[in-house]
C-alpha cells in the first residue's frame, strides 16, 4: 500500500495517483496536438461531454439516464475506433517513432550534417535550393515532400516509384509543365527521390484559410498523417511555402528555405 501524500476532503492522494494523472494529462494534451484544426476535434469534445455527462448522472443516482448513456458509450467505443483510425493509426506511429527512431536519426542528421560541414555543404539541398528559386521565378507548380523516420508509402500512394538522385535538372525537369510526371509530388527518403507524381491525403483542416488550394492542402494533409515536411512552390503567385505537422508557413524567404533544407534534407 503506498503512502498517502496529501488528502483533498475524502480524497488520498498517494505518488501513483499523480503519476497516473500526470500520464493521462501527457496522453490527452498528444490527443489534442494530433486532432487540432480537424474535424475530428469536433467528435472528441462531443464523446467527453457524453462521458462526463454519464458520470455526473451515476454520482447523483440517475440511473435510467446513466444506463442509457452507458449504452451508447459502449457503442461509442468501437465507433470511436472506427471514425479516429486514421488518428489512432497515426497516435501510434508517433508514439513509436518518436521513442524509436528519432534518436538515431537525429544523430546520424547531426554527424551528417557535421560531415556536410565540413565538406561546405550538402549538394542534395543547394540543388533543391536552386531549383525551388527557379520553379519560383517561372511559377511552375512543385510539391516536394521530405520524408523523415515513417515509412511514407503507408499513406502517399499512385505516381510512379523512381530511385534517383536528387539533382537541380531532375527536380525541375519532373515539375516542368509538359513532363508527364509533373502533376503530384515528389517524394524524398534518406536524400533520394523515391515517387514522382504521387496522390497525398488532403488536410480537411478548418484553420486553413479558404484561399489555400489543393498542392498546399495535400502538403498539410501528408504532414499531418506522418513524420514528413513539404516544400511547395505555388503556381499562382510563384510563392515558396513549407508545411510540418499540419502547420503551413507561407511565402518563405530564400534564407529561410536554406534553413529549413539543411534541417530537413
Ligand atoms: N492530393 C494531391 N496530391 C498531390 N498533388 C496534388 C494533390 N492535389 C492537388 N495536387 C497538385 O496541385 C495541383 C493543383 O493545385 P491547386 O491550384 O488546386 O492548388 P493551390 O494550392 O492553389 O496551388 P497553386 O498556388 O500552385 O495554384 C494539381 O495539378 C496537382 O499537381
Amino acid at each position: 500500500m503506498p503512502t498517502v501524500l496529501f488528502s483533498i476532503g475524502f480524497l488520498e492522494i498517494d505518488i501513483w495517483d499523480l503519476f497516473d494523472i500526470f500520464i493521462v494529462g501527457v496522453l490527452l494534451y498528444q490527443l489534442y496536438r494530433l486532432l487540432r484544426g480537424s474535424i475530428a476535434l469536433n467528435i472528441f469534445v462531443g464523446m467527453m461531454l457524453l462521458f462526463l455527462s454519464y458520470q455526473a448522472f451515476k454520482a447523483l443516482g440517475m440511473d435510467l439516464l446513466s444506463s442509457i448513456l452507458f449504452q451508447f458509450i459502449n457503442i461509442g467505443f468501437v465507433s470511436l475506433i472506427i471514425i479516429f483510425q486514421p488518428e489512432v493509426r497515426r497516435f501510434l506511429l508517433l508514439l513509436g517513432t518518436n521513442t524509436l527512431k528519432q534518436r538515431d536519426s537525429a544523430w546520424s542528421r547531426l554527424l551528417g550534417r557535421e560531415v556536410a560541414d565540413a565538406e561546405g555543404g550538402v549538394p542534395e539541398q543547394e540543388d533543391v535550393r536552386r531549383a525551388f528559386l527557379r520553379m519560383a521565378g517561372s511559377r511552375t507548380g512543385a510539391l516536394l515532400v521530405c520524408a523523415q523516420d515513417a515509412d511514407p508509402e503507408t499513406i502517399i500512394s499512385g505516381g510512379t516509384p523512381l530511385n534517383a538522385d536528387i539533382s537541380y535538372g531532375l527536380v525541375v525537369s519532373i515539375f516542368h509543365k509538359e513532363s508527364p510526371l509533373h502533376d503530384g509530388a515528389v517524394v524524398i527518403q534518406n536524400r533520394r527521390i523515391t515517387r514522382a507524381s504521387a496522390i497525398l491525403p488532403v488536410s480537411e483542416s478548418m484553420d486553413l484559410p479558404k484561399s489555400v488550394g489543393l498542392r498546399h492542402r495535400a502538403a498539410v494533409g501528408v504532414t499531418e498523417k506522418i513524420d514528413a515536411v513539404c516544400f511547395i512552390v505555388s503556381e499562382e503567385n510563384g510563392k515558396i511555402s513549407f508545411a510540418k505537422e499540419g502547420n503551413l508557413e507561407r511565402g518563405i524567404t530564400e534564407e529561410r528555405l536554406v534553413e529549413l533544407l539543411g534541417e530537413y534534407l
